[in-house]
């Protein structure tokens, strides 16, 4: 069923600007952010689409006004849309998915991987990010592995990993090796600084880059050769500016 009367509880959308991450990376890219998530990431870089103190910036949309604002960024030129949060996978996109195709429009979503849905399968992208133990988050690996059902070989899956250390990286290759069909990812953690609203702050480039070369020392070292090492490229070139 297609509830075209569903509202998207939303944190900002923005673009286009590219997609900074991952295998659509330097892809021109309109973002929608939804508001809330199951997760508490002890580094996330966008608590402002994830605590609740942010809970008032956030509006219920209607599926009608959320592809309007869309269309109006674009241009009305089709573009890739990225979902993201926040969990996107809690708010109900089906519909807009399908008014989306209907005009041209693709469709990637980025999720922890926690909560499967059905309309998963008909994304054009779908990028799983399950959380290393520099997170403080668990993952339960069947939820992930619903996510992986649901999408039903439809869209492109891909890992993303985000790896701050070691144990981030030992558990990025058991990801891997439970998933050997999916892509991998690898992007060094950025750590933001405490608390929502630091958007300002200078972003530690020297760690990054450190961490961007470890990396490379190791799957190299490992022979890993079917992972991929990207920056966030919004972050070179940004730091941790909102909305870019
Ligand atoms: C803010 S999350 C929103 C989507 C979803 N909740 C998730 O985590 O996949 C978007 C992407 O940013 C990554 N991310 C979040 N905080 C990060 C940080 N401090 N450094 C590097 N990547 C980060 C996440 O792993 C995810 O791939
Ligand atoms: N340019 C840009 N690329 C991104 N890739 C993933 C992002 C996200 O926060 O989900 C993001 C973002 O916020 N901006
Ligand atoms: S799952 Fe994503 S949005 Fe939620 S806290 Fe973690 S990084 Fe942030
Ligand atoms: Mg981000």
């Amino acid at each position: 069923m297609t509830d075209t009367h569903a509202a998207i509880r939303v944190s900002e959308i923005f673009g286009p600007t590219i997609q900074g991450e991952g295998v659509l990376i330097g892809l021109p890219t309109v973002f929608i952010r939804t508001g809330g998530c199951d997760y508490r990431c002890s580094w996330c870089d966008s608590l402002h689409a994830v605590d609740n103190q942010f809970r008032s910036e956030w509006e219920m949309m209607p599926i009608n006004a959320v592809w309007q604002t869309v269309v109006t960024l674009s241009g009305g030129r089709p573009v890739m849309v990225s979902l993201s949060g926040g969990n996107p996978a809690i708010q109900p996109f089906r519909a807009l998915i399908e008014r989306g195709h209907r005009e041209g429009y693709r469709f990637a979503l980025e999720t922890q991987g926690s909560v499967a849905r059905d309309w998963f399968a008909d994304l054009d992208v779908l990028v799983l990010s399950p959380k290393p133990p520099s997170s403080e988050m668990r993952t339960d690996w069947a939820a992930l592995e619903a996510c992986v059902d649901a999408a039903q070989e439809k869209p492109q899956i891909v890992l993303k990993l985000v790896v701050f250390d070691e144990s981030d990286y030992v558990y990025a290759k058991g990801a891997a090796e439970r998933f050997p069909r999916l892509p991998v990812y690898l992007q060094p953690g950025n750590h933001t600084p405490p608390g929502p609203g630091n958007e300002d702050a200078s972003v530690d480039m020297d760690g990054i880059m450190k961490r961007m070369e470890w990396l490379v020392e190791k799957v190299t070292g490992d022979r890993w050769f079917d992972a991929r090492v990207l920056p966030q490229l919004h972050v070179l070139l940004w730091g941790n500016k909102r909305a870019v």
